[in-house]
């Protein structure tokens, strides 16, 4: 297709008098992953759920594949996928039926249930129940589902939440398989390593609203400062002190420091996204 796989124009929900999404604006490229960061409340939910036709927009509008998303077209959920905690599994049939079960919905006739666990992990356990399942498999299944009718759009939800670290790398190498085989990817995560690592743009929501918008590295050059930390024999103890890099001062400050005989180490803190999201909202993302 030509033009974005998701485009999102004024984009507003209410529940109530809560305006909790107001009026965001963003498109998505096939092939491209969209980090959608946020802390707890920020609108991230609600978005998503909007643009995969469970809660319908109260202003402005969004087109996902082409599609309207408040026309409830069934087209739209044939071609996404979603991985999104509040959806269930199928507790007493095993790994393979709920994937076959699901594929069915779509109308996809062989679907490779197979193939898609094997790329999560769980090939197995195919046969097993997912009652079964641990915790960290049941959130592998969420993901092997919403890659089961080979979507053009996915929409994860904190993907590897909860995963342990193999695991979870082992997710994100798939998320950037889907992408490189031109999938439009958003993703939610409190992970800034992993947004770090997959987007290809981050947004950066709070409170409903949109206040950044860019490649993580243009946020880090635009917002970001980087810093040295100095730690220093002091007495019997040890004082730490931290300098911005790109600081005059700082540099004849650390200049001196570095034929000091307290020295003990000095090492750079490159900008995270973390500390982007905090100047920017004066917020943690955890919070
Ligand atoms: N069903 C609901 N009824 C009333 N208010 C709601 C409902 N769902 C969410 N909200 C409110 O809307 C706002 C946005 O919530 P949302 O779930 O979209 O945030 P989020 O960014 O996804 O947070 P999290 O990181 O915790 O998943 C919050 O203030 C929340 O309390």
């Amino acid at each position: 297709m030509t033009g974005p796989a998701i485009s999102v124009s004024g984009l507003r929900f209410t529940y109530g008098a809560l305006e909790a999404v107001k009026g965001i604006s963003f498109d998505v490229a096939p092939g491209e992953i969209l980090g959608f960061l946020g802390p707890n409340g920020a609108g991230k939910s609600t978005t998503i759920k909007m643009l995969t036709g469970q809660l319908r927009p109260s202003g402005g509008g969004a087109r996902v594949l082409g599609i309207d998303v408040s026309t409830d077209d069934p087209e739209l959920q044939a071609r996404i996928g979603v991985c999104f905690e509040e959806k269930n599994l199928y507790l007493n049939m095993s790994a393979k039926e709920n994937l076959e079960f699901f594929a069915s919905l779509y109308g996809i006739k062989d679907p490779d249930a197979d193939g898609v666990l094997r790329r999560v992990g769980l090939a197995d356990r195919a046969s097993d129940r997912v009652k079964t399942f641990s915790k960290g498999m049941r959130q592998r299944m969420m993901i092997s589902r919403a890659f089961i009718n080979s979507p053009d759009v996915l929409f994860l939800d904190e993907p590897t939440d909860g995963l342990d670290p193999a695991t979870a790398a082992a997710i994100r190498t798939t998320i950037q398989e889907e992408a490189d085989r031109g999938v439009a990817v958003l993703l939610t995560t409190h992970d800034m390593f992993e947004a770090d690592q997959l987007s290809d743009r981050v947004a950066f929501l709070n409170a409903g609203e949109i206040v950044a918008l860019d490649t993580p590295e243009n946020l880090k050059l635009r917002y970001g400062s980087r810093s040295v930390k100095v730690r220093l024999r002091e007495g019997d103890g040890i004082r730490e002190e931290t300098w911005p890099l790109d600081d005059a001062a700082a540099a004849t400050r650390l200049g001196a420091l570095m034929t000091s005989p307290d020295l003990l180490t000095m090492h750079t803190e490159e900008a995270t996204l973390e500390h982007i999201f905090i100047r920017l909202t004066g917020r943690g993302l955890a919070g």
